[in-house]
């Protein structure tokens, strides 16, 4: 497998809702940027379903594969099966983890956690990597938590739980680097690269904010 630690750095997450021109343009220059990890999140008002959705999802894991870019589905772990997805994404409110580990099988799984209680229980179900956050106020999750900075992450690495970990929630180029500098692997992201005026150069610009040249 891929060293997933490595490849968390600068991952994208996107739907079509999160877009502000055809969903594939904003991948294509993602991609361009060096975005190293993807997750299709088709989620939210207008959202697509059904035939439309796979469609979709199919496109831009055609995008990601050319590339060697892994790609996640979040949520809906039977779309993620009939694509062969590289992996899923889950929450606290999805599927337990234990249950969507023993249907994915050695595929990707991502969870997210907000407790020191939740993260150790999903290490022990099966989690390979733990999405923390909100790190900083976001708009893009409607039924998001207050944000918590860094703490869970600082938490953590204390304690030895040394599982790839990416932050989310409001970064950007300008404070990804202190997400990292908490224990953090990569940071993910959806407004800061798809509602940017140039998508491409506004990972290029998280991409040296992660590897601390800003
Ligand atoms: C990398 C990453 N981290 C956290 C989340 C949030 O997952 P969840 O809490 O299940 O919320 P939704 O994204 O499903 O609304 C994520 N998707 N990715
Ligand atoms: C999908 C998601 N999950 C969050 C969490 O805290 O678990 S915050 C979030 C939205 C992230 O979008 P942006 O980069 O535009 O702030
Ligand atoms: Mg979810």
């Amino acid at each position: 497998m891929t060293n997933l630690q490595e490849a968390l750095k600068v991952y994208f997450i996107m739907g079509s809702t999160n877009c502000l021109e055809e969903p594939a343009e904003v991948l294509k220059k993602a991609i361009a940027g060096g975005i190293t990890f993807f997750q299709f999140r088709e989620k939210g008002e207008g959202a697509l379903n059904g035939a439309k959705k796979y469609a979709l999802a199919k496109k831009l894991q055609g995008m990601c594969k050319e590339h060697q870019i892994p790609f996640l589905v979040n949520d809906d772990i039977e779309l993620a099966l009939e694509l062969n997805a590289d992996g899923v994404h889950i929450g606290q409110e999805d599927e337990p983890v234990s249950v969507v580990r023993e249907k994915i099988g050695d595929k990707i799984l991502g969870v997210s956690v907000h407790t020191f209680d939740e993260a150790t229980s999903a290490l022990k179900d099966g989690a390979d990597y733990f999405g923390i956050g909100p790190i900083f106020p976001t708009k893009t999750k409607e039924d998001a938590k207050p944000s918590r900075g860094t703490v869970l992450i600082e938490a953590l690495r204390e304690n030895g739980i040394n599982i790839p970990i990416v932050g989310i929630g409001g970064i950007n180029s300008e404070n990804a680097q202190s997400v990292i500098a908490a224990g953090a692997d990569g940071v993910s992201v959806i407004t800061a690269i798809s509602h940017a005026e140039s998508p491409k150069e506004a990972t290029r610009a998280l991409k040296i904010s992660v590897d601390g040249k800003r």
